[in-house]
Parts: structure tokens; sequence; C-alpha cells
């Protein structure tokens, strides 16, 4: 099945998490579309029951459109570090527990990595654009990195002070937000999505 178009109009961000929510809202700036989050309608947060990211966003994309009627906008994304066979992966944010205590979940990735020498990991992110009556579209982007410690920045979310991607000097904590979105995971499956689903034509 075909892409199918944005036209514009209310178009929810499925998502409960605030860091999540600035990006795709940054991101999508510039296409005009009338930005809502899950959060804000008082959506539920549905259970992540999928064994794979695009899964889990189609998942929480069409139970956002089903409840509110409108097309709606997730992601679902994670860290994945080679030398932990691709862990914490879907796992991200279970990592972090009901706390979200990414300082805890940091902690364990550097134990379990302990003296492996490869510390490369990459990010991933599938972004899922669902319509009410069940159509949905998913685009999966990544961006390769390495794993630092300890943590640096302030800036970003989630993993983002251990993650310094290939290429850089600086983790993305302690980028601008301008710089992340250039090269993030995020953004790779957002031109993917732009590409698809919201350019003229
Ligand atoms: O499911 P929603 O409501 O969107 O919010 P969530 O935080 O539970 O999101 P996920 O289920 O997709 O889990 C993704 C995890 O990976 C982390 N993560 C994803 N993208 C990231 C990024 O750009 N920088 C740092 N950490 C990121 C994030 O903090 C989460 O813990
Ligand atoms: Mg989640």
């Amino acid at each position: 099945m075909s892409p199918r178009r944005f036209g514009g109009g209310k178009l929810v961000i499925a998502s409960h998490n605030q860091g999540k929510v600035r990006e795709i809202g940054d991101l999508l700036a510039p296409f005009g579309a009338d930005v809502v989050s899950a959060a804000t309608l008082g959506l539920p947060e549905p259970e992540e029951t999928g064994a794979t990211f695009i899964a889990n966003a189609e998942l929480k994309a069409r139970a956002a459109a089903t409840a509110s009627g409108l097309p709606a906008l997730a992601d679902d994304s994670g860290l994945a570090v080679t030398a932990l066979g691709g862990a914490p992966g879907i796992f991200s944010a279970r990592w972090a527990g009901p706390d979200k205590d990414f300082v805890a979940a940091m902690a364990r990735i550097h134990a379990e990595l302990g003296a492996a020498l490869d510390r490369s990991a990459r990010f991933v992110c599938v972004l899922s654009l669902a319509w009410p009556d069940g159509h949905c579209d998913s685009f999966e982007g990544t961006v390769a990195g390495e794993i630092v410690w300890p943590p640096q920045g302030d800036q970003g979310f989630g993993y983002d002070p251990i993650f310094r991607p290939t290429g850089g000097s600086q983790t993305f904590a302690e980028i601008e937000p301008a710089a992340k979105h250039a090269i993030s995971h995020r953004a790779d499956a957002f031109r993917q999505l732009v590409a698809a689903c919201f350019s003229p034509g």
C-alpha cells in the first residue's frame, strides 16, 4: 500500500515522553501541522507488547488515532549497544524503570559493558503515522556512535549523555538541539516520513 499524504490539520503526537514531543515538535514546525500531544488529550499510554521497534511504534500510533479520531504520529526508539547484543534496544525505556531513572540505566550499560573493547552502539527510531481507519505508514532511522563514560552534558534526554555520534567529539547531551536534529535517528526517520507523507505532490 502506498503511503498516505498528510494534507494539514490536527496531528496527535502519540508519545508521553516530553523529550520526544519537543524534538518531534521542532522537526514538524516547518510543515504547519496543528500539533497536540497524547498527554494533552489525556490519552492512555498503551502497553508496549511488540517484539520490534516497528510493532511498538505502530501499536502506539494506532491506539492514539483510534482513541482521538485524528491522525497520530508515534515514535518507538532506543539505544542498541553492539557488545550487549543490541540491548537495551526495545527495552530502553524499561531499563530506566517506573521512576524513569536514566542515571541508573546509563550506569547499567556501563557496568554490563565492563572492559569490552567494542563500545559501538546505535540509536534507532521508528516513526509511524496512523489514521483512524487503521492505515499506518512507518519509517526507520538510525545513527551510529559509541558509548562514553562518564555521562556528559545536560541537553537532550534519556541516554544522550553517554552517546557520542561517530565523527563527533561531544555527546548528544552536549550539542545544541539543532545539531542533534542534523544527524539523529529521529531526524533520519523524519526525513523519510516527510518525503513520503508531507511533501507536496
Ligand atoms: O513510548 P513513549 O510514550 O513515546 O515514550 P517512551 O519514553 O516510553 O519511549 P519508548 O518506549 O520509545 O522508549 C525509548 C527509550 O529510548 C530512549 N531514547 C529514545 N530516543 C532517544 C534520544 O534521542 N536520546 C536519548 N534517549 C533516547 C528514551 O529515553 C526511552 O527511554
Ligand atoms: Mg514507551
